[in-house]
């Protein structure tokens, strides 16, 4: 069935706001659905679909679209046609149909490497220079691809098999994942929030990457764990199910509304050995009380967000060069910052989502150079400690193209044991 052709005018309206860049094109999407109730769930969905295609083509749609004298108006036809084929609009004129039809010839595979990756000359440049112009090629082909949709089972309330047999009844076909073992993928993208399943806090949404990122702290039952940049808490409640509801788990965060996203999360899991806790900053005193004290400390960093390019196409737009500097000095506080809650011998996860050097390796050579209280424990032992079927060296390096994962970035760090001390030391101690 074809769309009715007010959905170009719909998609046209919202697209330019979102290619101004002042907000997440999602924030803007939703804004934009919220003031237009009359848009039906197809019309929704192609309009987001056409968005996001847009998103993840810019350069070389604006490269095409930009000949004409209504580039916006053609942008907005390329999306859709991207999204949902030309042959599902109707409404065209003879000459936006030969347009499509022009584009639909060209043979993508003849442009020139940063025309094809559909990113930003800055940002094409730093990846050829870490992966290579091959691999940052089959790198890009990945990341201007729509994720699938990832589950996370809820250990506390469900096993993998019972919830891959009651979605079937739904019907719903989700496959297990390699490396994370509580993790289904979802072969298309249906609709999830009314499930019986999901609202009894059975399955939640979260990418394979993400899951294995939880997995890596290691943390066991009856363990004090800090989840120290816990945002809306999806490593949270992974975490949570890890140590079997025992224990202590306390969810950091410096933005209130980010943390009030897990309270009805947390409702559903099941799960009462978390402790949500706003921070002003890493040094803040909540902060400091737990000092020596935690077993376990993850610090999921914010970051430039680049590894989630196949769900946010915009933020490759939207991030800048020098941004990445500053992200990087607040990345070493936040890990300094985080690092002293951690007992001797306890264990520091240092995560992001980034694809960047200077925000993964970077950061972790910096903090040992001048933290010699901890260690690196190769990601290698970590991995066979945990059972995940991941060949890594030091570090934890998730990659689209190789992994079908978001891209995300791992070290784990352990606080050397304190040697004991002598008698005499241990005495002046206690006076
Ligand atoms: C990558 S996100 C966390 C995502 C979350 N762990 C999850 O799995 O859904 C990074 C988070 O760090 C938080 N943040 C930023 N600066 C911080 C700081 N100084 N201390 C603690 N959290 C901070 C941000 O508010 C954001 O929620």
């Amino acid at each position: 069935m074809r769309l009715p052709p007010a959905i170009l005018a719909n998609t046209e309206e919202v697209l330019r706001e979102i290619l101004r860049f002042t907000a997440p094109a999602d924030v803007t999407l939703s804004r934009y659905f919220k003031d237009h109730p009359r848009l039906g769930g197809r019309e929704r969905g192609a309009v987001a679909e056409a968005v996001y295609a847009v998103l993840r083509n810019k350069s070389f749609f604006t490269d095409f679209a930009g000949s004409g004298n209504a580039p916006m108006r053609r942008l907005t036809l390329l999306g859709m046609a991207e999204a949902v084929g030309a042959e599902s609009l109707g409404g065209l004129t003879e000459e936006e149909n030969q347009f499509l039809a022009r584009i639909a010839q060209i043979d993508r595979s003849l442009l020139s490497p940063l025309m094809r990756s559909n990113m930003p000359q800055w940002l094409f440049d730093k990846l050829v220079a870490q992966f290579g112009e091959q691999e940052t090629m089959e790198l890009a082909a990945m990341l201007n691809t729509p994720a699938p949709l990832d589950l996370r089972v809820n250990s506390i309330k469900a096993n993998r098999d019972d919830v891959v047999a009651e979605l079937a009844t739904a019907p719903i076909i989700a496959e297990p994942m390699p490396y994370a073992p509580l993790g289904l993928r979802v072969l298309k993208k249906p609709a999830l929030q009314n499930l019986p399943l999901f609202k009894s806090g059975a399955i939640e949404v979260q990418d394979e990457g993400s899951q294995v990122l939880a997995q890596l702290l290691g943390a066991r039952r009856g363990e004090m764990v800090v989840d120290f940049c816990a945002g809306a808490g999806g490593k949270t409640l992974a975490l949570g199910a890890i140590m079997r509801n025992t224990g202590r788990l306390y969810a950091f965060d410096v933005s209130e509304k980010r943390l009030s996203k897990l309270k009805p999360r947390l409702a559903r899991s099941g799960l009462s050995n978390v402790h949500p806790v706003v921070i002003a900053h890493e040094r803040d005193a909540k902060v400091k009380r737990l000092a020596g004290k935690i077993d376990r400390v993850l610090v999921d960093a914010p970051c430039s967000g680049l590894g989630t390019l196949r769900r946010n196409p915009d933020v490759k737009w939207r991030q800048q060069l020098d941004a990445i500097a500053e992200m990087q000095e607040k990345q070493m506080s936040i890990l300094d910052g985080a690092s002293r809650l951690v007992k001797s011998g306890g264990r520091l996860v240092y995560a992001t989502c980034s694809l960047l050097n200077e925000e993964n390796d970077a950061v972790v050579e910096q903090f040992l150079a001048t933290h010699d209280d901890f260690q690196l424990v190769p990601m290698s032992t970590v991995l066979a400690e945990q059972k995940i079927p991941l060949e890594m060296d030091k570090y934890l390096k998730l990659l689209p193209h190789k992994h079908n994962t978001d891209g995300f970035f791992a070290a784990v760090l352990e606080r050397k044991p304190m040697a004991a001390k002598p008698a005499k030391a241990a005495e002046e101690d206690e006076q």
